[in-house]
């Protein structure tokens, strides 16, 4: 999308054969098959070249976005603030598109990454968010995107690089709100996709969606976010995309579950899905904080504890009835 808008971008990649590959091909022939990459796409496996790159920027502070895992973001962290330091600690922007708790930690993404780079000054922190397959976005589709940071120069920057004929970027300083929404919307859109994968129908899955939002929103809540954040972009947009498009990961491994498959033989072939690994650190935190999430709970007992999907669908119908929007304390 930033070399669509016609700007000049590195990217890192850890295997060299890739970015070789790439770069002769103008393909990702793994991660974006058969989709042909701008030109102005230069990609690299030395992370020396590539923040140096991102930091050359007449004067402007740069950009630099980390496109990795939760479990990838604080040594990718840490490897930037090496570069940086190298380069006498310029003005630049970093913001993750990752989305989940930190597995063991239940740290957000933001603590992660402020942790790692505290002591590299002259660097922005913020995250980009929002309802975005990849493969979508790199077929040049409409995107609406939130970039949320305290930080305005963060905003402006990733703003402007962003911001185009087939992006909408909005902006927020709701930085927990939108990073529990991203969280969240995983561990929703793997219980939908047992659901549907259970054949248990379109209603079904309208209540897991409304009663998932409800429960993103009272950990978002409970954990300093705004609760308006959560019918937004990152919030209600990515929970209806996830729990809803072919294309996640996240609602597959629900849908393999329900279809039968074990966990393991789902995740064998290493697939991305943050809701598996960041549910039981939701939980955990819901625990710590007092706030019920009887469908994350759900996931967990399918997922990790041995409970069959149908006993699962079977307890969170038989919870004893109450009022949908709970009075104002
Ligand atoms: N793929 C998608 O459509 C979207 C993904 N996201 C989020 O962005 C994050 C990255 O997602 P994907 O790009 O799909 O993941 P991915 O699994 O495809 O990994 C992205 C890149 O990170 C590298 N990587 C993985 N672990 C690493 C580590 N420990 N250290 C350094 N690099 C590492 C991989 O080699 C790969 O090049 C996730 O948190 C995901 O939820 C957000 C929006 C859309
Ligand atoms: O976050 C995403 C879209 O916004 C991608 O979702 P999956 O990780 O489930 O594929």
């Amino acid at each position: 999308a930033l070399a669509c808008a016609n700007a000049q971008v590195t990217l890192w990649a850890r295997d060299a054969a890739l970015a070789d590959a790439i770069n002769a091909t103008h393909q990702n022939a793994r991660y974006l098959p058969g989709i042909t990459l701008p030109s102005a796409l230069v990609a690299t496996s030395s992370l020396s070249h590539a923040v140096a790159h991102a930091c050359d920027n007449q004067g402007v502070p740069g950009l630099v976005i980390l496109g990795v895992p939760v479990a990838g973001l604080e040594s990718t962290c840490a490897a930037l603030a090496n570069e940086l330091a190298k380069l006498n600690h310029p003005a630049v922007s970093a913001v993750w598109t990752c989305k989940g708790f930190e597995q063991t930690s239940a740290q957000l993404p933001h603590a992660i990454a402020q942790k790692a780079l505290a002591s590299t000054p002259g660097v922005g922190l913020g995250v980009v968010s929002g309802p975005s397959f990849a493969k979508e976005v790199a077929q040049g589709l409409p995107v609406a995107l939130t970039v949320a940071s305290n930080n305005p120069q963060v905003i402006a920057a990733t703003t402007q690089a962003l911001h185009g004929s087939n992006a909408r970027i909005y902006n927020s300083t709701d930085v927990i709100g939108v990073e529990v929404g991203g969280a969240m919307k995983n561990v929703m859109a793997i219980a939908c996709g047992i659901s549907d994968g259970l054949a248990l129908g379109t209603n079904a899955r309208a209540a897991l969606i409304t009663r998932g939002l409800a429960e993103m929103q009272r950990l978002g809540v409970a954990l300093g976010g705004s609760a308006d954040t959560f019918a937004g972009l990152t919030g209600l947009g990515d929970l209806v995309l996830t729990a809803t498009g072919p294309l996640s990961r996240n609602r597959q491994v629900g849908l393999a579950i329900g279809e039968g498959q074990t966990l393991d033989t789902i995740l064998a072939n290493g697939m991305t899905a943050e809701g598996v690994r960041c549910a039981r650190a939701a939980l955990a935190l819901g625990k710590q904080l007092g706030v019920d999430l009887p469908i994350t709970q759900a996931v967990c007992d399918v997922l990790f504890n041995g409970l069959s999907a149908r006993q699962a669908v079977s307890d969170l119908l038989s919870r004893e009835a109450k009022p949908e929007t709970p009075k104002p304390a």
